[in-house]
């Protein structure tokens, strides 16, 4: 698992700048030499003393050797090759089992372990006060997680008290200043040395050096030799379009403007990384040339392999230690978590270790920690996870309630619903209910009055396209229109079951795995018209990650969306991710025509206003001007940011729809109407066939009591044929008897 030792640590990246796209480039260059160097080195082993757990460096073979009785041969990945490797050919580069999914995985029942809960527990709660603290980890060098220098950074210090390596890495001591700036010098050096190859490299390749670059030529002259494009050169062309754009002025040719390079761009990332225009145009909108070409590049790399410890049955110090005497490679996932573990290597399938199967982890990706970090779940409170399978969040929510109050734990799917409650025995949780509804209707008609609900919604899919590369070509317009106005329902129902009166909480976190505006600020923003009983709040994240958007293409949203968090893959090294946390202050609005007041009950009345809003949008809202808390106006519409209606999305999708039809070479109106005439065909189809089968019933059923009737009948005849025979024999007998006696007499 070669790969997971280049792997990145999570946490803030450095900032970008064109230079940081040489590095990167060289650093994939360089990655085949680095990846074979560090073979070489010593690697990353621990022995644990039976008292205290004590990480210590020991050679990889060695370890190994001690391990097992023999050398194993240790799983190196190859670094990627070259700079110029076509995306898709990069992703061919399968997971190793060690990355199984855990959403398929149903777990063996609860393990036998005993664990010191306390401990635990504690370990588990001093994540949450951390990062209610704010207190966030700054980004550390990358070389300083793929390094393990014996001498340097005793492993020793890997799981001690405070739990984290990077503490000790970055402490410097008399005894090793030296040798660390020795070893700083020399990486920025051959760095240097790598940037100025690099850069007289792409010169010599365009002919382009120390002149205005001519992208279009190359584009045209490549688009003439009608050959399969020279995907080495796209992605030189790429980046010389991204330095341009960063100095039009200076860089670009006479005559072409911003947009014809930004189209120029686009055409050429849609070709090098494979998405539909629309989607790489979506995408390319969110971010400046220079940091979409980052994040498409991120997307072509799988994030770290991330595991968290289950509390509920052990703690992380003693998981680490049974992992790494399997010869696992890992370390804390960074300060920001104290359940994570990276992996970097695996000599054995994670999804399939004895602590696996005793629910002692589960893989998960960093950045779903997140929303369950942010929504700080309480012992004994009732909480409501609304879109929860597979259940990494809701078996995370369990732990951090100690198996204490009440988990409702709901999907859609009942498919997914039989892995939710798979991994909910697997790790122990006990305080979980499963239900299998859609959230939407459901909730809180079924069910409300929660001191918390987590609504993870279903969503596109764009911050996780490393792990599923179908998302670049499947999601279209009307996916974007549709799906937001499912979250948007799904978000309704959330805050009206919650319990704004709640004495512990009264909070909802909304979170996705999708970077895009349309799925999460303007679906908040529209609920934030929609209930203007809730306020954005604080996630407790700290400064990990983005702030939210406040303004997106001359839309201009809540201030207050700054307090929404934002991950990407390019700056966090996690998936894609967006986490939003409401606190709810009063009851939700209620329809004016039930002459319902808001104060009239609130459970009642966030049943009504959740099944008024949720089915047919069709409510009206109470506009009273609500004041929170602190006794301040609420600030409501957001500005200039129009609202969302339902009609507004139904004509929208209609019309997306006509497009899609016609961008196929069909005719809308035929196509549409199409179905029309066939549905009243159908429709006459069904009635007939109906018809009929009620005329056949009713002539099955004549039948029957026909039959019935005859039955009867020949019973009847039947009986009285026996009777008429049994009489006729006993007076034969009597006349028998009679006769007998009168010739006796005689
Ligand atoms: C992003 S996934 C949830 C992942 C989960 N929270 C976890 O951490 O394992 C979204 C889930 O929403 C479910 N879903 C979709 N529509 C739903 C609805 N109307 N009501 C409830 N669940 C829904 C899907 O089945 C899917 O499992």
């Amino acid at each position: 698992m070669g790969r997971g030792r280049r792997m990145k640590k999570q946490g803030p990246p450095a900032p970008l700048d064109e230079s940081k796209i040489t590095i990167y480039k060289n650093r994939k260059a360089a990655d085949g030499d680095n990846a074979k160097a560090e073979s070489g080195k010593k690697r990353r082993r621990a022995e644990v003393d039976e008292d205290e757990i004590e990480v210590k460096a020991v050679p990889k073979k060695k370890a190994n050797k001690a391990s097992n009785g023999k050398v194993e041969k240790v799983a190196v990945t190859k670094a990627k090759a070259k700079t110029n490797t076509k995306p898709a050919e990069k992703k061919s580069e399968k997971k190793k089992q060690v990355f199984q999914d855990s959403d398929e995985e149903e777990g063996s029942d609860e393990g036998t372990w005993e664990t010191d809960d306390d401990e635990m527990l504690d370990d588990e709660f001093d994540d949450l006060e951390g990062v209610s603290d704010g207190s966030m980890d700054s980004q550390e060098d990358e070389d300083s997680v793929l390094d393990s220098d014996d001498e340097d950074h005793p492993r020793e210090t890997l799981f001690s008290e405070d739990e984290d390596l990077s503490d000790a890495e970055e402490k410097l001591t008399a005894a090793n200043i030296e040798g660390l700036s020795r070893k700083l010098d020399e990486a920025r050096e051959a760095e240097e040395e790598e940037a100025e190859m690099e850069l007289k490299e792409s010169a010599m390749q365009t002919n382009i050096a120390g002149d205005r670059p001519d992208v279009f030529a190359d584009a045209e002259s490549a688009a003439q030799a009608g050959l399969a494009p020279d995907l080495q050169l796209m992605r030189t062309r790429i980046t010389d379009t991204i330095r341009i754009l960063g100095d039009l002025k200076s860089l670009g040719q006479p005559g072409k403007s911003r947009t014809d390079y930004v189209d120029l761009l686009l055409k050429d990332i849609c070709t090098y990384y494979g998405y539909t225009p629309f989607l790489a145009e979506k995408l390319f909108n969110l971010f400046t040339p220079m940091e979409a070409f980052a994040f498409f590049e991120a997307n072509e790399t799988p994030r770290p392999v991330v595991i968290r410890t289950n509390t509920l049955r052990t703690n992380r110090r003693s998981l680490a230690q049974a992992l790494i005497n399997r010869g696992v490679v890992l370390e804390p996932v960074g300060k920001w978590s104290k359940v994570g573990l990276q992996v970097f290597e695996s000599p054995v399938p994670l999804g399939a270790t004895p602590e696996y199967l005793a629910g002692h982890y589960i893989l998960q990706a960093a950045s779903s920690f997140l929303p369950v970090m942010a929504l700080a779940p309480q012992p004994n409170e009732r909480v409501l996870d609304m879109a929860a399978a597979p259940g990494g969040k809701s078996t995370y929510i369990s732990a951090l309630m100690r198996n204490t109050g009440c988990l409702i734990a709901n999907d859609a799917s009942k498919p997914r619903a039989k892995g939710l409650i798979g991994n909910i025995h697997r790790l122990g949780c006990k305080n979980t209910i499963v239900t299998n509804m859609d959230a939407r209707t459901a909730f809180p008609k079924a069910m409300g009055g929660f001191d918390r609900v987590l609504l993870d919604a279903p969503c596109t899919g764009t911050g996780v396209i490393s792990k599923d590369p179908s998302v670049k070509t499947s999601k279209n317009e009307r996916d974007f229109l549709a799906i937001p106005h499912m979250q948007r329902q799904l978000l309704l129902a959330a805050i009206d079951s919650v319990d704004h009166a709640s004495k512990t909480g009264g909070y909802i976190v909304y979170s996705t795995c999708s970077v895009t505006v349309e799925e999460n600020e303007a679906v908040v923003q529209y609920i934030l018209r929609k209930r203007p009983n809730v306020k954005i709040v604080d996630t407790g994240l700290g400064d990990f990650g983005s702030e939210g958007m406040t303004s997106y293409m001359g839309k201009q949203f809540d201030p207050k969306m700054k307090m929404t968090r934002r991950y990407f893959p390019h700056r966090e090294n996690v998936d894609g991710f967006y986490v939003c946390k409401l606190k709810k202050f009063g009851p939700s609005p209620v329809a004016k025509s039930t002459g319902e007041t808001a104060t009239s009950g609130e459970k009642k009345a966030d049943k009504h206003a959740a099944s008024a809003d949720s089915t047919d949008g069709e409510m009206e809202i109470d506009k009273t001007p609500l004041v929170d808390e602190d006794g301040e106006m609420m600030e409501l519409e957001g500005g200039a940011f129009g609202p969302f209606e339902d009609d507004e999305d139904a004509e929208r999708i209609e019309r997306a729809e006509r497009n899609r039809l016609r961008r196929k070479g069909l005719n809308p109106k035929g196509v549409l109407n199409k179905p029309k005439k066939e549905e009243k065909k159908e429709e006459k189809k069904a009635e007939d066939k109906k018809e009929k089968e009620e005329q056949r019933e009713k002539k099955v059923e004549k039948k029957e009591k026909a039959e019935k009737k005859e039955k009867a009948e020949k019973k009847e005849k039947a009986e009285k044929k026996e009777k008429v025979e049994k009489k006729e024999k006993t007076e034969v007998k009597e006349v028998k008897k009679s006769k007998k006696a009168g010739s006796k007499k005689q």
